[in-house]
């Protein structure tokens, strides 16, 4: 199973705190919102939180409309998602409501904090705590390969707190952010606050893609989505959104039964779309996404050098109808990042993954991202079965 969609979950002060620095949760939610939030768990395959927050809020993370649960048992589901905490020290109490309320749970830890969480007495047997030890540091992305191919879980709510929420943002590791804005002022320099220091994926000039924003009681819902792509072949959230664009405009191509419907995006290196194209684009029966993208922006922009190409089928490297290939037309540009979803199949030309070696031998970087080839590759059935 791939990584799993990663959602941050956070409600959050007018001046940016997630809590204040009393021993009570600050409740920054109103009704509404918590009843929000509820639904979004429950749509969820599993529920992280950072050890900080399972420290100070004794949290039980449960679904609690038994409507919902129900409706997930009736769908096949366990009927709470998985809860999953993440700590370095292993200083976890062992009476802490997280272990004894819901289903599963799954602790994420070190050498050294697995040797102190042995010797806490956590419930064990098969309705117990399991305790992945992942080596001598956690690294985010071994977790998150952990929980998709160990666990399937497909759906990740991550609910804080803030150093947790920080490094999967700065890491390029969330999906999605949701941001409950709470008409409250924390105003102690001490309090938590939702996002920490550090450098986040394209800097202070690069803006997040904004979804939704919606009232939820006195709260206001903002849902926003990374847009920074990654860097060479390290795949960022961001990158898979743009994939998944570049397959959605593959299936706006004009269906025909001699060439492959191919959709393609050319993204900056601050997550500005800078042009998408699609096969057979504006009435041109041989134009490709690639080319179609490519030949709306104007050579010598100098972001080009520092931009990615995300194409649902990998760049051509041959072709008959057309002096100059996809590939070439990339390289030429001074683009050096490729993310697709496809490697072409001999349909049309004899060896083409071979052929298409030419990105990578003239020094680009070329990233296959398997899991959404299926999405590539249904406008073509009819093509390749
Ligand atoms: N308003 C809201 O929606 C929410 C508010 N909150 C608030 O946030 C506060 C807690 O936030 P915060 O203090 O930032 O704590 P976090 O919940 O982010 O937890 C931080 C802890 O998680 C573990 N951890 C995090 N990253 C790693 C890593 N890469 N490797 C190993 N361990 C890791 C460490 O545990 P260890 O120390 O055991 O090694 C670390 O101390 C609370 O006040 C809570 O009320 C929390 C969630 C939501
Ligand atoms: N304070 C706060 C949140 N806090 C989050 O809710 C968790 C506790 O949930 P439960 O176990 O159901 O009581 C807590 O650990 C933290 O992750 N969430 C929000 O949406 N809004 C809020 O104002």
């Amino acid at each position: 199973m791939p990584q799993p969609y990663v959602l941050l979950s956070a409600a959050v002060s007018l001046d940016g705190y997630l809590d204040d620095t009393g021993p009570e949760r600050l409740l920054l939610s109103g009704p509404a919102d918590f009843d929000r939030v509820d639904q979004v768990r429950a749509a969820s395959d599993a529920i992280l939180i950072g050890a900080g927050t399972l420290r100070t809020d004794n949290p039980r993370l449960l679904v609690n409309s038994p409507e919902r649960r129900a409706a997930r048992v009736a769908a096949g589901l366990p009927e709470y998602p998985l809860k999953i905490t993440v700590s370095a020290s292993g200083d976890l109490d062992p009476e802490a409501q997280f272990w004894h309320t819901g289903g599963e749970k799954v602790v994420y830890t070190t050498d050294k904090g697995a040797e102190r969480l042995r010797t806490l007495g956590l419930p064990t047997g098969p309705a117990g705590v399991d305790v992945v030890c992942v080596g001598p540091d956690l690294e985010w992305p071994a977790v998150l390969d952990h929980l998709g191919d160990a666990r399937g879980v497909a759906r990740l709510m991550v609910e804080g707190g803030g150093r947790v929420h920080t490094q999967l943002l700065q890491q390029g590791l969330a999906d999605e952010l949701q941001l409950a804005v709470a008409p409250v002022f924390v105003g102690e320099a001490e309090a938590p606050r939702m996002f920490g220091t550090g450098a986040y994926p394209g800097g202070p000039t690069s803006r997040l893609r904004l979804v939704e924003t919606r009232p939820v009681g006195d709260v206001v819902l903002i849902r926003y989505v990374p847009s920074v792509p990654g860097t060479g072949p390290t795949v960022s959230a961001a990158d898979r959104h743009w994939l998944a664009l570049a397959c959605e405009l593959a299936a706006e191509c004009p269906p025909s039964g001699t060439a492959f419907s191919v959709g393609a995006v050319v993204v900056a290196a601050d997550g500005t779309e800078l042009a998408r194209g699609h096969s057979r684009e504006a009435g041109d029966p041989v134009a490709h996404a690639e080319e179609a993208a490519l030949a709306k922006l104007d050579p010598t922009d100098p972001r080009l050098a520092s931009a990615t190409v995300y194409s649902s089928l990998e760049p051509c490297a041959r072709r008959a109808s057309r002096p100059a290939p996809c590939a070439r037309l990339i390289l030429d540009a001074g683009v050096r990042r490729v993310v697709t979803a496809w490697r072409e199949p001999d349909t049309f030309v004899p060896d083409a993954t071979a052929r298409n070696a030419v990105l990578a031998e003239e020094g680009a970087v070329v990233v296959v991202v398997p899991e959404y080839e299926d999405r590539a590759k249904e406008p073509n059935r009819h093509l390749v079965g």
